[in-house]
Parts: structure tokens; C-alpha cells; sequence
């Protein structure tokens, strides 16, 4: 029986002052509702995390991660420096990463394999972008990012990750996928997951992100093979992604 898993990506957002305020009424209105939660943050604010949610259910990562373990990569964040701040979550290729920093899904495989060394979890996020879905390209795309990441891990790792679909035509712009064409991509990926292993495909959490909101939360995540969500917008405000966490 896979768990419900709810992350709040925050993206490049917060400040000291407002994440303070989130995080407290986020663990404030927090109660046993069943599912497992967490909010991957920018790298900065790692150390309020860890200070402010030690102790609470609420887990904590980043949103990307070196490929590196150490050295003259400036600007970079290894795995070991998330660990360091007790976080057990990072993004890997979110596709504002592979859009705007041009990260490919080799890349992405191997930032993931950074993150299991380490001990992460990473969270290996998928999507089709709107001209792919229009040419009927939404599975070779996904797929194909997928794969990258299957052929770099080991058979036992699979299940040590997580997987986000978020369709790119449904992030921040207030079109949800349907319960429908979500479960059915998400069940195409965990065929593809039970390809290199079948028992560890069926414990995978595979998380629907796309404007997941308080009211279609439910729907989303009723479906059979929807385990949970990566919320951005809807991540930054306590009741919004408490009114997530309940729908599970
Ligand atoms: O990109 C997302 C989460 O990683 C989804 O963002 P929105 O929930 O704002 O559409």
C-alpha cells in the first residue's frame, strides 16, 4: 500500500520572514490526515527548514542538485550539502530546469544517481511540453525522460525514488490535467518503472504536479496510480496546502 506523498515546491520564492510564517502554520493546522508531507525550498533557506521543522512531520529538500560531489563548480549545491541540512528530498530536472538551464534528461539521470549516493530521495519529475502533447508525443516524451534515469540506476534504486508528472501545459497555468489523462500517464510510467522491477514499480509514489489546487486535489489524487502532488502555486499558502494534504 504506497502512501500519499503532498511536496510544496516553492520555486524562487519566500524570504525569512514569510517562510517562518508558512512553515508554522503549515505544522499548525497539520493533523493525521495519513499522508506524508514535505516543501523543497531554495537552497538559502535549507538551514530555517531544518531549524524550524525538526521534529515536525513535515520533511524539507531542495530543488536541484550538483552532479558533483565537491569542487570548482561555482553556484552549485551538492547532495552531501543538502544531507548536511538534514533534507531528504531534492527536485531533479524539474522542467523549469530542463526549459530554462537546458538540462537534459542524461543530465537529470545523473543528478539523480548524485542524490541516491548521498542518501536522498530524489524526485525524478517528468512532462510533456504543450507541442508535444498536440503532436500525440506525451508518452515517447515522458518516457524517453524516464528511461534516462532507469538506465543509469540500479534495479534496486527504483525503489528508492519518487516520480512527478507535470504536464508543462498545466504548471502555473490553471489547467489541471483531468483525473483521466493523469492516472493514464501516471500508470505508464509505473509500466515503465515495473519493466526494470516489478515489485519495487508497485511501492513507487508517483506524484501528479500541474495547478493542483484545494478543490481538484480529491479527484486527482482518487485516481489509482495518482499517489500525491508536487504543488507549486498553491504551496505557498498554509490553508491552500493543508486543504491538498486533507483532500488525500
Ligand atoms: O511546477 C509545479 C510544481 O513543481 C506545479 O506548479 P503549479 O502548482 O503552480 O502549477
Amino acid at each position: 500500500m504506497r502512501r500519499k506523498l503532498v511536496i510544496g515546491n516553492w520555486k524562487m520564492n519566500g524570504n525569512r520572514a514569510a517562510n517562518s510564517a508558512l512553515l508554522s502554520g503549515i505544522v499548525a493546522g497539520l493533523s493525521d490526515f495519513g499522508a506524508e508531507c514535505a516543501v523543497c525550498v531554495p537552497a538559502p533557506y535549507l538551514a530555517q527548514c531544518q531549524a524550524e521543522l525538526q521534529g515536525t512531520p513535515v520533511a524539507w529538500g531542495g530543488q536541484d542538485v550538483s552532479v558533483h560531489a565537491s569542487g570548482a563548480y561555482t553556484g552549485e549545491v551538492s547532495a552531501g550539502m543538502l544531507v548536511d541540512f538534514a533534507a531528504r528530498y531534492v527536485l531533479c530536472g524539474h522542467s523549469e530546469r530542463r526549459a530554462y538551464h537546458k538540462e537534459s534528461s542524461e543530465l537529470v539521470a545523473h543528478k539523480t544517481v548524485a542524490a541516491l549516493a548521498a542518501g536522498l530521495t530524489p524526485v525524478v519529475c517528468v512532462g510533456e511540453t504543450p507541442a508535444q502533447r498536440e503532436a500525440g508525443e506525451t508518452e515517447a516524451a515522458i518516457c524517453g525522460q524516464l528511461q534516462a534515469v532507469l538506465d543509469l540506476i540500479s534495479d534496486d534504486d527504483v525503489a528508492r525514488i519518487v516520480v512527478a508528472y507535470e504536464p508543462v501545459w498545466a504548471i502555473g497555468t490553471g489547467k489541471t490535467a483531468t483525473p483521466q489523462i493523469a492516472q493514464d500517464a501516471h500508470s505508464f510510467l509505473r509500466a515503465r518503472l515495473a519493466q526494470k522491477n516489478a515489485t519495487a514499480a508497485a511501492g513507487v509514489q508517483i506524484l501528479y504536479g500541474g495547478s493542483m489546487k484545494p478543490d481538484n486535489a480529491r479527484e486527482l489524487m482518487a485516481q489509482a496510480d495518482i499517489d500525491g502532488g508536487l504543488i507549486g502555486g498553491a504551496a505557498l499558502k498554509a490553508g491552500d496546502f493543508l486543504g491538498i494534504i486533507q483532500a488525500v
